[in-house]
């Protein structure tokens, strides 16, 4: 298992050993154990969730605010998308900075989005199946969020806004600057 730190502190790439043979391949998509030794953390994840959604479907920008915060790990089980952290960490250097990563079925690879940040992604490929570990559980009172095209984020979301498919909430959430965090 390799971890990649990016720029945002906390959230890192990890990219699984996959083990081939002439029946196909085999890997283990999350080890506690290993997961804390590499990383150094003490992630206890407590609930799984997958979503399945269509070419262009954005979902986000999501977070769960204060003792309900939430870490994720997210990974793809079926086709591609562009998954992107934004730090909401109102004392941290890289506030309002973000880092996206395609996540596919293909190239295996991992997002963790420490608590502290919003969540989203765009499904790039035909359909995408889309899978991720929460160390705290769902609280929809908790629930934040903040607009997927905020100009101050500027995030590039690989695909013409055209196309996007967004839920009737995520089309009207604020820009981070009036977020509840
Ligand atoms: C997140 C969640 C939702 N729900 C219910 C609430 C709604 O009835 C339905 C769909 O919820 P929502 O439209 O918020 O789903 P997404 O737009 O995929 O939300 C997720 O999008 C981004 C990418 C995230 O990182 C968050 O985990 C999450 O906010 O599932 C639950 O019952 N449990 C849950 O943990």
């Amino acid at each position: 298992m390799k971890i990649t730190k990016t720029k945002l502190d906390g959230c890192f790439i990890i990219e699984p050993t996959i083990l081939k043979d002439k029946r196909g391949y085999f890997y283990e998509s999350f080890n506690s154990k290993k997961f804390n030794e590499l990383t150094g953390l003490n992630i206890n994840f407590v609930q799984d969730n997958q979503a399945l959604s269509s070419k262009g479907v954005l979902r986000g920008l999501h977070y769960q605010v204060g003792k309900d915060a939430q870490a994720k790990l997210v990974r793809v089980l079926k086709g591609k998308v562009l998954d992107v952290a934004v730090d909401i960490r109102k004392e941290s250097p890289t506030y309002g900075e973000y880092v996206s990563v395609k996540l596919s079925a293909k190239n295996h690879k991992q997002l963790f989005v420490p608590r502290g940040f919003a969540h989203g992604y765009i499904v790039l490929s035909k359909t995408a199946l889309f899978f991720y570990k929460c160390d705290n559980f769902y609280n929809k009172q908790a629930e934040g969020g903040i607009m997927y095209n905020d100009p101050t984020i500027s995030i590039d979301w690989k695909l013409p806004q055209s196309e996007f498919i967004i839920s009737e909430k995520d089309k009207v959430q604020p820009s981070i600057e009036n977020a509840k965090i």
